[in-house]
C-alpha cells in the first residue's frame, strides 16, 4: 500500500472459507424518528470489500455515532439499505458478542453476510485505549472468539484508539479492506508527488482541526497555498484585526475557537504571502443576501458566504493549481441565498488535474450537484481525512502495521 507497504490487504491474503471479522464505518446522517437512512454513501463505497468476501462469511461490526445524540440507534435499518445495495439478504443481529451471536455466527454459510448490533452500544468501545489495553476488554476477547481474520475498511473511523479498531488487530490476523487502501493510497498521494502548485481549501466550521492542517501543510512545504472560506475564513480576518461582527464572533465563541485567532495570526506573521483569506463577503441584512467588503460589515449582521467579488482571488488561486484538496463548504450552504461561494468552489476545484476532497457537508454537496466523478477522490473520512492530511500517522494504520509484523 504505497508508503504503507507494511500493511496487507486483500491481495495479499486468501480468506476464503474464513470468517471474517469486517470493521466498517456505516455512521451515516438519519432520520432517526422515521429510522431513516439520508445519505447512504458510506455504504456504497464499503460495497466493493464486502462483495469481494463472497467465499467467507462476513461478520460486520460498525457503529452509528455516539452515546447521548439523537441519532445514536439501533443498526436494523442500516442492515436493510445494505441489504438492498448489494443484492442480498444481510442478518442483522441485534447483539454484539453474546452466545446467541456466537451460535449464529457458527452456523452461518460461507457467503452469508452477518450485522451485529452497534458496536458503540457496548460502553468499552467508547473508550480510547491503546492497543494492548483493548485486547485485554471483555468486548473484544469475545468478539475475537467469533472471526479468524479481521479486516479494517472503517476508514471514516481510523482516526479513532478505540477497541475495535486498534484492539482487533492486536489478537487477530488483520489486513486492511479495499476502501481503507484506496483512501490510504490517494491522500498519501498529496503528501507524494502531486502536480504542483498545490492548494489547501479549507472551511466550514472546524476551525481547529483547519488551522492545524494549515500550519503542518504550509511548515513540511506539501501546500503552496492555503485558501480560508467558511468560518476558517472568520477566524484569519478577525486575525487580520477587521471587526467582523458580533453575530460571527458569537458564532466562533460558541463554537469554542476564540482561542484559535490567535494561532492563526501566528500563522499569518509566517506564511502571509501563503494564506488568501477573501476579503469581500456576503451578509444577511434585514433577511436578505448583502454583499459588502469585511471593513464595512454592521455590527449586527453575520457573515454568510463569500461575495462575489471576494470569489474573484478563490478562483485565480484555485485554476492555477494543478493540485487541490477541498475541506469544508465556503458558507451557510445549507440556505440558497449563501450556497454561491460554495458552489462556484466546487465547480473550479473539480477541473483541476489532482483534486481531493473531505468532509461529509462538502461530499454531500457534491454529490447534489452531480460533480462527483469529476474529483480525484472523495474521501469517506470527515475527522480521519483532515487528520491524516496533517500528517498524524491514524491509530487504525498503526494496529496494521503492528499486526502485519506480529502475524507476518
Ligand atoms: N460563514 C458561515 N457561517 C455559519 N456556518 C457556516 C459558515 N460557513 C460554513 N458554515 C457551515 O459549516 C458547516 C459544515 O462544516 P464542517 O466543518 O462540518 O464541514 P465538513 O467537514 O464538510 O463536514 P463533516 O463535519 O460532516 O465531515 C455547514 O453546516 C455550513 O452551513
Ligand atoms: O463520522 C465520523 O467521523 C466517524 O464515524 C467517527 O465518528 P465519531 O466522530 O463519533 O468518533
Amino acid at each position: 500500500m504505497g508508503i504503507y507497504s507494511k500493511i496487507k490487504g486483500l491481495s495479499d491474503v486468501d480468506v476464503s472459507g474464513k470468517t471474517v471479522l469486517l470493521r466498517v464505518d456505516f455512521n451515516s446522517p438519519i432520520d432517526p424518528q422515521a429510522g431513516v437512512i439520508l445519505d447512504d454513501k458510506r455504504f456504497r463505497e464499503h460495497l466493493y470489500t464486502i462483495k469481494a468476501l463472497d467465499k467467507a462469511k462476513t461478520v460486520i461490526i460498525t457503529h452509528q455515532s455516539r452515546p447521548g445524540k439523537k441519532d445514536f440507534t439501533s443498526l436494523y435499518a442500516h442492515a436493510q439499505r445494505l441489504s438492498e445495495l448489494l443484492g442480498k439478504p444481510v442478518r442483522f443481529i441485534d447483539d454484539i458478542f453474546g452466545s446467541y451471536a456466537q451460535e449464529f455466527i457458527k452456523k452461518a454459510n460461507i457467503g452469508d453476510v452477518i450485522m451485529l448490533e452497534n458496536v458503540r452500544f457496548n460502553a468499552e468501545e467508547n473508550l480510547k485505549l491503546s492497543g494492548e489495553e483493548s485486547a485485554k476488554t471483555v468486548l473484544i476477547r469475545n468478539l475475537a472468539r467469533m472471526g479468524d481474520i479481521f479486516i479494517n475498511d472503517a476508514f471514516g473511523t481510523a482516526h479513532r484508539s478505540q477497541p475495535t479498531i486498534v484492539g482487533l488487530p492486536e489478537v487477530l490476523p488483520a489486513i486492511a479492506g479495499l476502501l481503507m487502501e484506496r483512501e490510504v493510497e490517494n491522500l498519501s498521494r498529496v503528501f507524494q508527488g502531486a502536480p504542483r502548485p498545490v492548494t489547501f481549501i479549507l472551511g466550514g466550521t472546524k476551525v481547529d482541526d483547519s488551522i492545524d492542517v494549515a500550519r503542518h501543510v504550509l511548515l513540511n512545504g506539501i501546500a503552496d497555498y492555503v485558501l480560508a472560506v467558511g468560518v476558517v475564513a472568520n477566524i484569519f480576518l478577525a486575525a487580520k484585526d477587521f471587526d467582523i461582527g458580533k453575530p460571527s464572533m458569537d458564532l466562533i465563541e460558541q463554537l469554542g475557537y476564540t482561542g484559535q485567532i490567535e494561532i492563526a495570526r501566528s500563522i499569518l506573521s509566517q506564511f502571509n504571502d501563503k494564506i488568501v483569506v477573501p476579503e469581500h463577503v456576503a451578509i444577511k441584512k434585514d433577511g436578505v443576501r448583502v454583499e459588502m467588503h469585511v471593513r464595512d460589515i454592521p455590527a449586527d449582521c453575520p457573515i454568510l458566504d463569500l461575495g462575489s467579488e471576494g470569489l474573484i482571488p478563490c478562483l485565480d488561486l484555485i485554476r492555477s493549481s494543478r493540485t487541490v484538496v477541498l475541506n469544508g463548504p465556503a458558507g451557510l450552504f445549507e440556505e440558497s441565498d449563501y450556497s454561491f461561494g460554495t458552489y462556484e468552489i466546487i465547480k473550479a476545484a473539480a477541473e483541476a488535474e489532482f483534486s481531493v476532497v473531505g468532509g461529509g457537508h462538502t461530499a454531500a454537496v457534491i454529490e447534489k450537484m452531480g460533480y462527483d466523478s469529476r474529483f480525484t477522490h472523495i474521501s469517506t473520512g470527515g475527522g480521519a481525512c483532515i487528520e491524516f492530511l496533517t500528517g498524524k500517522k491514524l491509530p487504525a494504520i498503526a494496529a496494521l502495521e503492528k499486526s502485519s509484523e506480529r502475524f507476518a
